[in-house]
């Protein structure tokens, strides 16, 4: 898991275009069938950084982000994306068979060819280097997202838009995939367009958050725009107490075999009653031992996340 390309030292003419935006869209908008999709979207997303596209249902993200590399054309507005820009896209739906006999190694190539010892690499990377081999349907919904990001990665993209890459993944999973997701950033210093409905749980990594309900109701860091009236509007005035989740101490760490790493060195096969995690946490109607109820990461490193109850309250701003 260390095997991440170092980030290039940058020439003046790669360091004049570094300090331009990947892309920027100014006042972009989508027209079909006679409707606005999205109107007004104005975000850019810069190397190194993480912006993430917030907001209900049907509320643009995914055409935004589309908007973004390309898929749509603006029909009204501007999208400008630098000379040469190598997209590396998850889709919210991949129009891939899980039941059609398929390695991870060929889903990794299905699109282009690529190199074996790229292929290991990428596995390496996103920490299923074991899973090469393995039947894409036989994936858990954590290890099919990681094969999909180590797809992505594989090209040493300059800019990463993932559309909701936790669907079907588990609190702790989603919190291991997100610290992957800033650790792929931090190393490589792509930039990263995120979606996601989860924001309570994304907000504490990224560096943007761009609120949308057609057209952008407010923007900033996670700590502005959970605190913003349009936000708090939109998803519930109670989720913006969500991000205190983050600020929890942990005294261990959930190793991906399952296995747990004390702060003393010593491994066990669970947590012990005292870990971190169980210490002034409703663990609600859940059996204490299952640690879906509420989010730990089990990854090499570990953040530990609870409450992740959704606001349930989604009114139109
Ligand atoms: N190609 C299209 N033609 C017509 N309408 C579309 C098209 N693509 C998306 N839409 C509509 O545009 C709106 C925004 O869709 P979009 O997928 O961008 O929302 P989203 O915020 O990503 O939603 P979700 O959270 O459900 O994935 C929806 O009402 C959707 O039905």
């Amino acid at each position: 898991m260390n095997s991440f390309t170092p980030v290039d030292r940058l020439s003046g003419a790669a360091s004049r275009a570094a300090a331009k935006p990947l892309v920027r869209l100014d006042n972009a908008g989508l027209r079909r069938d006679g409707r606005w999709l999205v109107r007004g979207i104005e975000f850019q997303v810069a190397r190194g950084e993480i912006v993430t596209l917030i907001g209900p249902n049907g509320s643009g993200k995914s055409t935004s982000a589309k908007l973004a590399i390309g898929v749509h054309k603006p029909d009204e507005g501007r999208v400008e994306r630098l000379d040469g820009l190598r997209v590396g896209y998850v889709p919210q739906k991949l129009s891939v068979d899980r039941t059609m006999p398929l390695t991870v190694r060929r889903l990794m190539t299905l699109t282009g060819r690529l190199p074996a010892a790229v292929v290991d690499d990428a596995l390496e990377q996103v920490g299923i280097p074991h899973l090469a081999g393995a039947q894409v349907h036989n994936l858990s919904g954590g290890e099919f997202q990681r094969a999909m990001l180590a797809r992505a990665i594989a090209r040493r993209p300059d800019l990463l838009v993932l559309d909701e890459p936790v669907q079907g993944v588990d609190f702790a999973g989603e919190l291991a995939i997100y610290e992957l997701i800033t650790r792929i950033r931090s190393a490589t210093g792509c930039g990263i367009l995120l979606i996601s409905h989860d924001l309570h749980v994304v907000m504490a990594q990224t560096d943007t958050v761009i609120c949308l309900n057609g057209h952008v109701c407010c923007r900033g860091t996670p700590q502005t725009v959970s605190q913003s009236a349009e936000y708090q509007r939109l998803f519930g005035a109670g989720a913006a107490g969500k991000l205190a989740v983050y600020n929890h101490n942990h005294d261990h760490t959930h190793l991906p075999d399952g296995r747990v790493r004390h702060a003393d060195g010593s491994v066990t096969e669970h947590c012990h009653p005292d870990d971190g995690h169980h210490q002034g946490h409703d663990h609600g109607a859940r059996d204490p031992g299952d640690h879906a109820g509420h989010a730990h990461a089990h990854g090499e490193e570990h953040a530990h996340g609870h409450g992740h109850e959704a606001s349930g309250e989604h009114r139109h701003v």
